[in-house]
């Protein structure tokens, strides 16, 4: 293995930092090799397996701190918690933050899986601590061996006795299938594996830390959960109050927090984990991240995404049951999707019946020549029927202008999205009463229907494993969102999660298969596809503060345009 850093924040030197930030403005700092220096005893422990050195940003090693700064999308405060190691070949380790970073001495124990009768019998049950999962699989021969995620899994030992931990359980945002599978996995799953005993649930999301009693959560009090859909526990949005949420942490002696959410969720249990971190508090903070959406970076799919676009056939066939039905019926379903078309995309794809998908990434419009109104025109005439699927998130700019509304937000500060299956609807009867051609238009809004359900087979059993997997991550004294990526559990850091947004690619074969299948135009103008693909080339994920030249490249690798969500 060749060098590897870990970066820890700046010395707190005032006088320090004044001078760094007076000296060279324009300096590149990634182009600069950093001798690392000699590494304090606790950082190389808490490396683990890497032999990794330290590097404190300071004077000595980067005298341009202010163009640092500006240089990455990852703060200087954030830095602290980035931890990235090198290896050969462009190896590159985005490891996760561990308790030992903050308390070297910190005891471990054997884990008591090793005696446990089911798993005991396992040949190889704990996860060799080398393990790496890699963020991208599709290489060529020259290729770099890029970003690489801790893999996730038991370790052979644990930094907490089982009598020890005091675990509690959060669910925030939006519903989504399978969360009662995860609360019912986290609890059994601690209870059955680890013999923890005292397991909490927070009610109504992150308020609930500091406004509501905590429930006790045991294997017996969640058995038959998973069978029903939301979340026992309870949600909202708003109310993250990092401060008041840690003190009641501190205060209850809660040692393992499991957070269940999507990307507005996850970066709470960043700002959690932070606070932590700055107490000195021995607790590891897991996150599960959940939207129905598909909209979490990195990960290759959240659970219930698979349940959801299945329970949007069923609206999709009435709707083209109803198409069919009529003279020139139209069929219209809205689905969720604020920022990302995946639900619209996939259930299109799997039903074959749609003849039009509209998504937030791919902007349309509806006048005139290639418009939307002509295209339902053309096929009202050739088919007698269509089925149009729209994404809730989609066509936003059109209505906005049409109706000049107020932009609102919901307690977390997302933007209230205005109707456009709505809007649509009566935009068509419009045009075609103005046309005087006969017509008939249904539209089905399932959006809350498809959320709301228990997860089927499959969301059922990759609950289980992302609650396992979070369960030995924790246990193993890790802070992390855990996921899959490229079918492979791994532990990922937060702020890489948290700081881009998985959306659907329209230069993507994915994006073009569906065009294909449902024949509709791609309302794109050869400037809009370039433009496309230019900001799919720009689009790199985030650059942690301090990480060298060579590192700097395998993340730039890791973005570029042939992306493993191409199949
Ligand atoms: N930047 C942030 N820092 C701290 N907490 C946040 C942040 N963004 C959102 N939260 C908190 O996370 C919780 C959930 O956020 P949000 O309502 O955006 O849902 P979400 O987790 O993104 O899920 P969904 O996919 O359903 O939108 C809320 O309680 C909100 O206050
Ligand atoms: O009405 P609510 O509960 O705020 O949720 C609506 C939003 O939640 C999501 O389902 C994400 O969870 C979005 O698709 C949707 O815009
Ligand atoms: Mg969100």
């Amino acid at each position: 293995m060749a060098s590897s850093h870990i970066i820890l924040p700046p010395d707190d030197d005032e006088e320090e930092q004044r001078r760094l930030e007076e000296e060279g403005e324009d300096e590149d700092p990634w182009a600069r090799s950093v001798p690392p220096p000699a590494a304090p005893e606790h950082a190389v422990k808490a490396s683990l397996p890497f032999s990794a050195t330290c590097v404190r940003i300071s004077r000595d090693s980067y005298p341009n701190l202010r163009a640092l700064r500006n240089a990455s999308s990852v703060s200087l405060a954030d830095a602290a918690y980035v931890k990235i190691s090198e290896g050969d070949f462009g190896y590159v380790l985005d490891d996760v933050p561990h308790l030992t970073d903050h308390l070297p001495d910190a005891p471990t124990y054997p884990n008591p899986l090793q005696d446990h009768p089911a798993y005991s019998t396992v040949k190889q049950y704990f996860v060799n601590e080398d393990d790496t999962v890699p963020q991208k699989v599709v290489v060529q021969k020259s290729s770099r061996r890029g970003v690489h995620f801790r893999r996730a899994g038991p370790r052979q030992r644990v930094y907490f006795e089982s009598d020890e931990v005091k675990a509690c359980i959060v669910t925030c945002g939006g519903l989504c299938p399978g969360l009662n599978t995860v609360i019912r996995e986290l609890v059994c799953g601690l209870s059955h594996m680890y013999n923890v005993s005292k397991i909490y649930g927070i009610q109504n999301g992150y308020k609930g830390f500091y406004s509501s009693n905590y429930l006790t959560l045991t294997p017996k009090s969640v058995d038959d959960i998973h069978k029903r859909g939301g979340t026992v526990l309870g949600t909202s949005r708003g109310g993250h109050d990092t401060k008041k949420i840690v003190d009641n942490i501190q205060d209850r002696g809660i040692n393992q927090v499991y957070i269940i959410g999507g990307d507005g969720t996850q970066k709470g249990a960043y700002e959690i984990f932070k606070e932590i971190r700055k107490r000195g508090l021995k607790v590891s903070v897991a996150g599960v991240p959940k939207t129905i959406d598909n909209d979490i970076a990195i990960i290759d799919k959240s659970f219930g995404f698979d349940t959801a676009v299945e329970e949007a056939q069923r609206a999709i066939d009435s709707a083209h049951v109803e198409a069919c039905s009529a003279e020139n019926g139209i069929g219209l379903v809205k689905l969720m999707g604020r920022y990302s078309g995946f639900i619209a995309m996939y259930a299109t794809l799997a039903s074959r019946d749609v003849d039009c998908c509209l998504i937030p990434e791919s902007p349309f419009y509806m006048d005139g020549e290639g418009g939307l109104l002509q295209y339902i025109e053309k096929r009202l005439k050739e088919n007698k029927h269509m089925v149009i699927v729209v994404a809730e998130g989609a066509g936003q700019d059109l209505i906005a202008k049409s109706l000049s509304t107020s932009e609102q937000q919901d307690a977390s500060g997302n933007k209230l999205l205005l109707d456009i299956g709505l809007w649509l609807t009566h935009k068509i009867k419009d045009h075609f009463k103005s046309k005087k051609m006969e017509m008939t238009i249904k539209y089905i809004d399932p959006t809350y229907m498809i959320r709301a359900i228990p997860s089927n087979a499959s969301d059922n059993v990759y609950c289980t494993l992302l609650a396992h997997s979070a369960i030995h991550g924790a246990m193993a004294g890790y802070s992390f969102t855990v996921g899959n990526v490229n079918g492979r559990h791994a532990y990922i850091p937060f702020y890489r999660v948290t700081s881009t947004r998985n959306k659907v690619k329209i230069t993507d074969r994915m994006w073009a298969r569906l065009l294909s299948s449902t024949n509709q135009p791609s309302f794109l103008s050869q400037k809009d596809i370039d433009e496309a693909k230019e900001t799919d080339r720009m689009a790199k994920p985030p650059l942690p503060t301090g990480v060298s030249h060579h590192v700097a490249n395998s993340f730039d690798q890791s973005a570029s345009s042939s992306s493993n969500s191409e199949i």
